[in-house]
């Protein structure tokens, strides 16, 4: 049988609210577009276990919605359901197989990749991916997977027909995540998502189901490259791009978005004045408990691990939920990702928390980032001469990550997976002062913050993560702080590194509309 597993409500009675009838909120779900039911008793009698699947059933079936039991394929047979649900600890499936009849669907339970591949030589219709996020629900006997190692066991399933839903702690406010952020280097996405708490504790289990849909719907639409980015993949040009570098120059003293920067202690104050001079407004702040309010004020967010510490984690996991929610950008800075364990898994769990609009870094932090070799680091430096095809590993990382990736260094790259634009601004006492890259955060946080401000009279649909086009607000940021240290570094005054940084600040406040067209170098590729 062919199940539409896009949305998939398994059943948890002790979570309804007071006075809501099961049978009640089970309608309610399937009139707000669930496409399948599992119903998940874990301490009832075989009779009144059996009771609740023959109702269910039937009502499922006025829906033409499948119904799938948890863990009891006597039950299952006894009512005819569409299939039953094992976890690694309950029947095996091949046994099940021989006491169901022919066509009757089973799924299992995964968490890691050796189980999926386990679930495929046994047989399985579908796995179950979980648990995903941290959930309530249930308690774990097995890690919380994170949205970034889901595409590792989807890509198991390559060239099968078994399906994949995610589940654990989705809700209506990571969904997006969810989908984008699973999705394989092979481009294998999750067939759906199973939740529990989601839908069965709401007052109206149709609108909460019916809004679930709604962004699965709109994610299906796409096409598998959408990053769930507002960006025009392969439409620009140079010359576009120049453009609306130009458009956006003119209005951010106007605008002047305020940006939020949770940096390191070594460019504090750089960065702060590097904002001010590029003509948008600073706000420094690490404490988590100030997260939710600043996302109300703040236009977008940075993030920079160069001076990590454990409260400062606590305040990046806190600041990053809050701006996702409000689909305002984050701009992602692993400084010296591959230096430390640290590092390393603060690393992944932000990623995993939060999605991302841009991660900027030099090749030895953007090859850590991706697991690879082909460039080392020397704690925050890149050591060497790069990528071999910076452009095919950017593309592909912007891909996997579902955001804007900025490689930055001598020649600068930025993909939104698609497009990819190299710019050739600079000039080598950039690699001279402690913090150009971190600045050059600051720069892209601040154009996409304007970007972002400037797109908030579109509306914008439910797939997309993040407000504005971040793709040219982060090329803006690049390139304008680039021209500016061109310019700088020709000036008479300017004799060393020393010298540089104030006529650097000095010219990025100073820089006009025709001077970066006259100056601006961007290819796309
Ligand atoms: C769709 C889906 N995926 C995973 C599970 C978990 O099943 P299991 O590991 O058997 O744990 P319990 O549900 O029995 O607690 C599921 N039920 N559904
Ligand atoms: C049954 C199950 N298996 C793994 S997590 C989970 C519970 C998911 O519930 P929720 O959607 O409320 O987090």
């Amino acid at each position: 049988m062919d199940i539409d597993f896009s949305l998939y409500l398994v059943t948890g009675r002790e979570l309804l609210p007071p006075g809501k009838d099961f049978y009640e909120t089970l309608e309610q779900a399937l009139q707000g577009g669930v496409t399948v039911v599992q119903i998940r008793e874990k301490s009832l009698d075989t009779a009144e276990f059996l009771e609740i699947c023959q109702r269910s059933k039937s009502i499922c079936d006025r829906y033409n919605v499948p119904l799938l039991v948890n863990d009891r394929v006597d039950i299952a047979l006894a009512v005819g359901a569409n299939g039953v649900h094992v976890g690694q600890t309950d029947m095996p499936i091949a046994i099940a197989r021989k006491l169901l009849p022919p066509n009757t669907v089973i799924g299992t339970s995964c968490n890691n990749v050796e189980e999926v591949k386990k679930a495929l030589s046994d047989g399985a219709d579908y796995i179950g991916i979980g648990a995903v996020w941290a959930t309530k629900t249930k308690t774990l006997d097995k890690p919380v997977i994170g949205v970034r190692n889901v595409g590792a066991m989807l890509e198991v399933l390559d060239g099968t027909s078994v399906q994949a839903v995610a589940i654990g702690g989705i809700k209506s406010k990571n969904l997006l995540r969810t989908l984008y952020g699973s999705v394989s280097r092979t481009n294998h996405s999750l067939d759906g998502v199973a939740v529990v708490s989601e839908i069965m504790t709401s007052d109206n289990p149709k609108e909460a189901a019916a809004y679930l849909r709604n962004i699965l719907r709109e994610f299906q639409s796409g096409s598998s490259i959408q990053l769930g980015l507002c960006t025009q993949p392969n439409t620009h040009t140079s010359e576009s791009i120049t453009r609306e570098i130009v458009g956006l120059m003119v209005l951010m003293k106007k605008i002047s978005p305020l940006i939020h920067q949770i940096t390191n202690n070594v460019v504090i104050a750089q960065s702060a004045n590097t904002t001010i001079s590029i003509g948008a407004s600073p706000i420094m702040a690490t404490s988590a408990q100030e997260m939710s309010d600043l996302s109300h004020i703040c236009d977008a967010l940075l993030v920079n691990i160069g001076t990590l510490t454990q409260d400062a984690y606590l305040g990046m996991l806190e600041a990053g939920v809050c701006m996702n929610a409000k689909r305002k950008p984050i701009v992602f800075d692993p400084v010296g990702v591959g230096a430390t364990a640290f590092r390393k898994s603060a690393v992944d769990d932000l990623l995993n928390t939060w999605q991302a609009s841009v991660i900027k870094g030099n090749a030895g932090e953007l090859a850590a980032l991706s697991g690879i070799t082909e460039v080392e680091s020397k704690g925050v430096d890149s050591v060497g001469t790069g990528f071999k095809d910076p452009v095919t590993f950017i593309r592909n990382l912007a891909k996997r990550e579902r955001c804007i990736i900025a490689l930055t260094g001598k020649t600068d790259y930025v993909s939104d997976g698609k497009s990819v634009a190299i710019l050739k601004n600079g000039h080598q006492y950039l690699g001279e002062i402690t913090g150009s890259g971190c600045i050059t955060g600051s720069c892209i946080a601040a154009y996409c913050a304007l970007a972002s401000r400037l797109s908030e009279s579109k509306p914008l649909k439910e797939d997309k993560l993040v407000r504005g086009d971040v793709f040219v607000g982060t090329i803006s940021g690049i390139l304008l702080l680039n021209v500016a240290a061109e310019i700088a570094a020709a000036r008479d005054d300017v004799r060393g590194p020393g010298t540089f940084f104030p006529a650097l600040l000095d010219e990025l406040a100073n820089l006009t509309p025709q001077v970066v067209s006259e100056r601006v170098r961007v290819e796309l590729a």
